[in-house]
């Protein structure tokens, strides 16, 4: 294996030798032997010249082996051919083997001979060093496979690029305070609740002072109002007897055979004067009448199922509940409850007076 490496080198080294001698004769017209001290010492400039023109018919002449060489190492071949003028030396040799080296990583496939006296001296280092190009090799493209997986790590960390997200909510949970606050905020929409229900309590307050009878609400504010006036309707409502539920009530007035408006009454709307509503008042076996916008109702069948009490419901009677009735429950249907309670329509005494007058004349 070593030999025919070695003969190759001696046939490349006996080719510079007999390529070098008539390059002597022809460019030295002295027959001087030693000819590259002489050329370099006579000429500078020359000297210079036979180096470049030395170096450039060397590359011509063994283009295709120099080129190659060159590709391998260029700076050490030639520094040492300039240095070393004897091109016997085994410099290229040297360099050669180190070309092997550095083939190897290339492409040295023709120089399998050189590269293999030089595995000669280690068949190891001959898998080896194949392998390892191989691995080298192999490792650009591992290098490339793992720049497709980069892409992957590029994705992993594009996964943590998605984790930054997480960090939005982390503003979000800066919001959250913010949050926070409008939690905070329904004690301030409570208050603002207790707005509207100061609407209902408001509705809710003219009852405390119509049960007492006295404006004692005139420095009471809503949100005050608002729980008393809750505590005052709990304590107003009565328990009403077993058959005279609202239901039980709507049930009797649907029955017109009942006669809600008052036994002894003519078919038809009564003209009921002041004085003839006062004596309606629920005493002495009378039925009880109220007046309400002009129109008189019997409230007597409805008193026992009156949610307020039989006698909160009387306090009108024989008298005008208008009044009494918007302060309490101005919401109540009066005319929906009461409808078919209705007697006659409320007018004056003087109406009253002519009408009989009107009457006696007939
Ligand atoms: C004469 C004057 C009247 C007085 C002083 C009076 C008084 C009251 C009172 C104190 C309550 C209890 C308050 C509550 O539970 O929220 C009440 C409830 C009620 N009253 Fe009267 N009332 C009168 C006339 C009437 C009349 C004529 C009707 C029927 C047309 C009526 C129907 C009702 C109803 C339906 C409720 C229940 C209201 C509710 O639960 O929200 N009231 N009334």
């Amino acid at each position: 294996m070593g030999w025919p490496g070695v003969g190759s080198l001696a046939a490349t080294a006996g080719y510079f030798f007999s390529r070098s001698q008539p390059n002597t004769d022809k460019k030295s017209p002295d027959p001087t032997s030693p000819t590259p001290p002489d050329s370099r010492s006579e000429p500078p400039s020359p000297a210079a010249d036979e180096h470049t023109p030395e170096s450039h018919d060397a590359d011509v002449s063994t283009s295709p082996p120099l080129v190659d060489e060159e590709d391998g190492s260029q700076n050490t071949p030639k520094a040492s051919a300039s240095s070393a003028p004897p091109p016997v030396l085994a410099v290229p040799t040297l360099s050669l083997n180190d070309d092997s080296s550095d083939n190897d990583n290339a492409t040295g496939v023709a120089r399998g001979s050189s590269g293999q006296t030089s595995v000669n001296g280690s068949k190891t280092p001959q898998t080896t060093p194949n392998d390892a190009p191989t691995k080298t090799r192999m490792q650009p493209p591992s290098l490339v496979a793992t720049s497709p997986q980069q892409p992957t790590n590029t994705t992993n960390t594009t996964t943590p690029s998605l984790m930054p997200p997480p960090p939005i909510p982390r503003p979000r949970q800066t919001p959250q305070p913010n949050r926070a606050p409008p939690t905070l905020q329904p004690p301030r929409s409570s208050a603002s609740s207790l707005h509207t229900p100061p609407s209902a309590a408001g509705l809710r307050v003219p009852p405390t002072s119509s049960s007492s009878s006295s404006s004692s609400g005139s420095g009471l504010s809503n949100s005050t109002l608002a729980p008393t006036a809750v505590k005052k309707q709990a304590s107003r409502k009565v328990v009403l007897e077993p058959g005279y539920s609202p239901l039980d009530w709507a049930a009797r007035a649907a029955n017109p055979n009942n006669q809600l408006r008052g036994a002894g009454l003519p078919p038809g709307l009564l003209r009921v004067t002041p004085s003839m509503l006062k004596t309606q008042n629920g005493r002495k076996g009378r039925d009880a009448w109220t007046s309400y916008q002009g129109k008189v109702y019997n409230i007597s069948p409805y008193a026992p199922y009156h949610p307020g009490g039989k006698g909160e419901l009387l306090r009108g009677a024989g008298k005008d509940s208008a009044q009494l009735f918007a302060e309490i429950h101005p919401w109540v249907n009066w005319d929906g409850i009461l409808g078919e309670c209705l007697v006659g329509i409320l007018v004056s005494e003087n109406d009253i007076q002519a009408e009989n007058g009107l009457d006696a004349m007939d």
